[in-house]
């Protein structure tokens, strides 16, 4: 089967796009992890997948698999990715796009400056959402580590995400707490675990050990769990610079019950061809 696919980033986290609507498939998880591997495929950290909506205010439904195989519901830099890739290929001609993921709906749109806005929706902070194994929610929570005691803050953006506050993100231990924390039992889904210093209360740096990708140079998701978790905890404003290794996002909250909107870049690399 050979299958069309673009190769795009956003902030140097980056994906294999599929239109499936016009080239429908169905691929087995290993075939996504042969897609998705840096050696033997071509090399992604997620797959995006164009679809047909679920709902009749939706102009597409857009799926998402980590390099893992795991399909997921959210994905940030790859929302903005997917707006690019739907007008490039002129299956949309809309300033705002409306599309289905599993978890919610996400208002996609484009900007003057050729930057791209996405309404990533309502955070989630209560432990059955996120999902967290603990019985009280709160602003921050306390696990036992063979490296020490750690202390997080939990938030879903339609997928699990872990906020650890730290002095300094080069030295943080990402490896090796992303690695520990991201299976473990207090997360039934997992999670992706996000490491933030804060630089001031309008600027952040950040590093996210993935689910199911391992570190990336940027997490979108993880960017909106972050600013939310320092708003809650009374150490951020209501828009905040996020200081990835791959770039910059900026991302803004109003509070309780309020959306989340980000706003970064998307680049098309290169068309492709493979054959599974
Ligand atoms: N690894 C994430 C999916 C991709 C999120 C990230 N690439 C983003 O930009 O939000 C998860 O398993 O929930």
């Amino acid at each position: 089967m050979k299958i069309n696919f673009t190769k795009m980033q956003g902030l140097g986290n980056d994906f294999v796009v599929i239109d499936a609507i016009n080239q429908p498939i169905q691929l087995t998880i290993e075939q996504i992890r042969f897609l998705a591997d840096r050696h033997f495929g071509v090399g992604c950290d997620q797959l995006l997948f164009v679809e047909k909506p679920i709902s009749a205010n939706a102009e597409f439904k857009y799926r998402i698999f980590n390099a893992d195989g795991s399909e997921v519901a959210q994905c940030g830099n790859g929302a903005r990715c997917f707006a690019r890739f739907v007008r490039d290929k002129g299956l949309s001609n809309k300033d705002e796009i409306i599309v289905d993921t599993d978890a919610r709906q996400l208002a996609l749109r484009f900007d003057a400056g050729g930057l791209i806005t996405v309404d990533m929706g309502v955070p989630a902070l209560e432990p059955k959402q996120i999902p967290l194994n603990v019985s009280e929610q709160s602003k921050l929570y306390k696990v036992k580590l063979a490296e020490g005691e750690i202390e997080f803050a939990a938030v879903s953006m339609g997928n699990p995400h872990v906020v650890i506050l730290v002095e300094d993100v080069v030295s943080a231990p990402v490896l090796t707490i992303g690695a520990r924390l991201e299976c473990h039992e207090l997360f039934p889904e997992r999670a992706n675990i996000g490491f933030m210093q804060i630089i001031n209360r309008r600027q952040i740096e950040l590093r996210v050990y993935e689910r199911g990708a391992a570190e990336t140079l940027a997490c979108g998701s993880g960017a909106c769990a972050a600013v939310v978790a320092g708003i809650e905890q009374g150490l951020l404003d209501q828009e905040v610079q996020v200081h990835l290794p791959g770039g910059e996002l900026t991302i803004s909250w109003v509070g309780n019950g309020l959306p989340v909107l980000m706003t970064g870049a998307a680049t098309t690399v290169f068309e492709g061809q493979i054959t599974l």
